[in-house]
């Protein structure tokens, strides 16, 4: 079976600094990959490669049919303009319809397929502005699926929300990658630890690769984080602490 997304070799600078050190990383339809790893560890870098928005330096990346969808950060997008949810949604699908052109039936009949998927049906009217964070993100998760993407990445979906709301995406997630590869930035050791299939550790390149019960040696996780043995992250993840 062909990759979904396979990167291999990656090297990739910005600013004239190094910043992914040859990345290898495979991920295939029906998997759903938590991608951990410090502030700076170049998390978003390894997304924007994959998206092919940075040059490589070195290495390649493989996508499988359209295109990966990408949800960026939510503070990324800009919520404070009078839009609908599904116009907001439909705006995923720009540069298929072109800019000013008008959309077609087919093009509306995807966007409500993407709103059925991440249940906001109901809200498709609503403006924007006047959702919750939970909601905004399902918002953000809709126009990235407009596009049946094969490969869908997500940066740091969790952030700002409560738990009921991350267990909501974690679930809708979990959905999604039932038939694609879905990859998921985020800081929540422990809720990529619990949906995830797979974790990759990045510390500029792969530090660890596999199931969450795999990867129970400290030493990869400390020298992902970069922190010591009496760290509260290893506490926290129950791994063996003072080893
Ligand atoms: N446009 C840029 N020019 C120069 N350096 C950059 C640029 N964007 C990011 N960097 C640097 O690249 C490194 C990786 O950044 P990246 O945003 O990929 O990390 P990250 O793992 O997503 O971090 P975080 O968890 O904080 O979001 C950081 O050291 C950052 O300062």
């Amino acid at each position: 079976m062909s990759a979904a997304l396979q990167m291999t070799g990656v090297h990739a600078d910005l600013g004239g600094r190094p910043v992914l050190h040859d990345v290898d990383l495979r991920v295939d339809a029906g998997e759903f990959v938590g991608l951990l790893g410090p502030n700076g560890a170049g998390k978003t870098t390894l997304m924007r490669a994959a998206l092919g928005l940075i040059p490589l330096k070195a290495g390649t990346v493989t996508i499988a049919g359209a295109g990966p969808g990408y949800v960026p950060q939510r503070h990324e997008f800009t919520w404070d303009f009078p839009a609908t949810v599904e116009s907001a949604v439909l705006s995923g699908l720009v540069w298929r319809i072109g800019l000013f052109r008008r959309p077609k039936v087919a093009h509306w009949q995807a966007v409500w397929h993407a709103l059925d998927q991440v249940n906001l049906t109901d809200l498709r009217k609503r403006p924007v502005g006047e959702l919750s964070g939970g909601q905004r993100q399902r918002v953000l998760v809709a126009r990235a699926l407009v596009l049946s993407p094969p490969v869908l990445l997500l940066d740091e979906p969790f952030t700002g929300l409560d738990m009921p709301a991350q267990e909501t995406l974690a679930e809708l997630f979990t959905t999604i990658a039932a038939e694609r590869a879905v990859v998921m930035a985020t800081h929540d050791l422990t809720a990529a630890a619990y949906t995830c299939d797979r974790l990759v550790l990045l510390n500029r390149t792969v530090v660890a690769d596999g199931p969450a019960a795999d990867l129970r040696d400290p030493a990869i996780w400390m020298r992902t984080f970069d922190v010591g043995p009496g760290s509260h992250l290893l506490k926290a993840l129950a791994l063996p602490v003072g080893g």
